[in-house]
Order: structure tokens, then sequence, then C-alpha cells
């Protein structure tokens, strides 16, 4: 049977560094601060953001949570970004995304201040990613990088095959993992034969959003499979169940797998607050 990657425990681990990390800035009188603003009252994203603070305590990070209307317009968005760019107190800025139909989420993320940018989205954050010039690294991908060190000690010369070109989770990992020298391919959902090329990696990344898309026969024997999908299914009976990119059971010949939930996503917000941190102790 491949091994479970435990995403929960390595994210405990993650958030445990954090933690002394935010005691040694407190013990310089800098608090760490992260504000997260939240546009309109989408359930799924209401359980997110709750989930983000409730992290913040367990590492003492001081949370601070806006809200605005999803009727709101841009400019009040736009302002309260300003607000917190200018706030010395704050050190990190989360926009949840999705955004409302009507804001232009480009406009804002390009708004909130580089250094403020927990997310990494910011596009100078982005060019210093894909430059490799220590910007702040977007949670998800430095997530993945973080299980995948747990079972890889030399990415050198691994071909691995990202499903998936998002810029939040598919782009960027890609970046990462050029950075360590591995062979990296990054297919969507226009990629002629997926399965073929999949069947040559040494590690998948599936981030396509698409429920079970990797299947056993995908897989080589013996690859590492990285499952970043996270779609919440609705049964018969009205209970909710969350899906990943891979038919997980299908991948016993697998060396070692993540799984949803569990493996990914508490990664996603330890790196989170790991981020928030690191940019408290540079605008230090
Ligand atoms: N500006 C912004 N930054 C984000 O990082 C961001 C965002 N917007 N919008 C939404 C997505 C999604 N996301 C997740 C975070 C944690 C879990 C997570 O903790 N998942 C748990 C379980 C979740 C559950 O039970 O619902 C798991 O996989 O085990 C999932 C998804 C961050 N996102
Ligand atoms: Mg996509």
């Amino acid at each position: 049977m491949s091994e479970l990657i435990d995403g929960r425990e390595i994210a405990r681990a993650v958030t445990a560094d954090t933690a002394e990390m935010v005691a040694q800035l407190k013990a310089r009188g800098i608090a760490p601060a992260l504000a997260v603003v939240l546009v309109g009252d989408d359930p799924a994203s209401d359980v997110y953001v709750r989930r983000k603070i409730s992290e913040c305590g367990k590492a003492g990070i001081r949370s601070i949570e806006r809200r605005l209307p999803a009727e709101c317009d841009e400019q009040s968005l736009l302002t309260l970004i300003d607000a917190l760019n200018e706030d010395r107190s704050v050190h990190g800025i989360l926009v949840q995304l999705p955004l409302p139909a009507g804001i232009d989420s480009m406009k804002i993320l390009d708004r909130i201040s580089p250094e403020k940018d927990v997310d990494g989205f910011h596009p100078v954050n982005v060019g210093r990613l894909s430059t490799g010039t220590g910007g702040l690294v977007p949670c998800t991908p430095l997530g993945i990088m973080l299980l995948l060190d747990t079972v890889i000690d030399d990415y050198r010369g691994l071909n691995v095959v990202v499903v998936g070109k998002s810029n939040i989770v598919g782009k960027p990992v890609a970046m990462l993992l050029l950075e360590r020298e591995a062979t990296v391919t990054v297919t969507h959902i226009e990629t002629r034969n997926l399965p073929d090329i999949a069947r040559g990696a040494d590690v998948i990344v599936a981030a396509a959003g698409a429920p079970h898309l990797v299947r056993g026969y995908w897989v080589k024997p013996g690859a590492i499979v990285i499952d970043v999908g996270i779609t919440r299914v609705v049964e018969h009976d009205g209970t909710t169940r969350l899906v990943g990119d891979c038919a997980t059971h299908e991948l016993g010949h697998a060396r070692a797998v993540t799984p949803v939930p569990g493996g990914v996503g508490p990664m996603t917000i330890a790196c989170l607050l790991k981020n928030t941190a690191i940019a408290a102790e540079r605008q230090a």
C-alpha cells in the first residue's frame, strides 16, 4: 500500500515553527497581525475564513476580520486595502477569493502592498517567484513543497507532471519545482494524451479541480501523488463530502499520496501563518 502523507500532522509542525518565530518577534516588540478581508456571504468562503482566523490563534498571530457586503463597489474595497496597507500594525493582508462578479480581482490584488501580500498573488511576488528572488510565495504551492520535502531529498532531474495551470497553484508550483531542478511538465484541460504524459511522472501534482480525474492507470508504480483538488459533493442524504482530483482508492501502487481532506488543505493555512510571520519579520 502507498504511504499516506499526513498533511494535518505536517501542518501542525509548520505552525509550531511559526509560533516560535512569532514569539521571537514579540520579544522584539513586534506583534504579527493578519487582516482577512471577506466580501459577501458565500458560505464556503465563510468557513475558510473562520478556519484561517482560528489557526492564527494557534501561532500567536493577531487576526483582524474585515467584511464588506456582496454589493459593495470596487472603490470601497480599494479604500479598505489602502487603509490596511498604511496600518503599520498589520503585516499581512488576504482578500478571500473568489470576489463577487463585478469586482475586478486583478485590480484588487494589484493594490495590496507586495510586502503584505501573504497570498503571493501580487505581480511583484509573481515576478520574484519566477526569477527565484525571494518574494512571498503562494501558500498552496509552498505547502505542496513542504509535503514533498518529507518524501523527496533531491528533486534534480525528477519528472514532475503538474495537472492544472492556475495562477494560484499550477503555475507557481511549477516555478518552485524548477528552482529545485526538477523537469516540470505543466498540463491542462487541452493537453493531448494526458494519461500517457502522467504515466511518465515520478511526481504528479493534481490541481485541475476535476474530481477523480487522475486514475490508477495514469500513475507509474512508485510515483508520488499530490492531490490539490477539493470539490464539495452533496450526497443524496444532503450531507457534503470533499472529493479530490485523484481516484485515491486506485493508487495502491503509488509510493505516497496525499489524502483529501487532511493533505494539502491544512498546509495552505499553515503556510499562510508562516508567510504572515515572514512578512512581519521583513517589515520590522
Ligand atoms: N485569497 C485567497 N487565498 C486562499 O488561499 C484561498 C482563497 N482566497 N480562496 C479559497 C481557497 C481555498 N483555500 C483552502 C484553504 C484551506 C483548506 C482546508 O483546510 N481544507 C481542509 C478541509 C476543508 C473542509 O473540510 O472544508 C482539508 O483539505 O483537509 C481548503 C481550501 C484557500 N483559498
Ligand atoms: Mg484550471
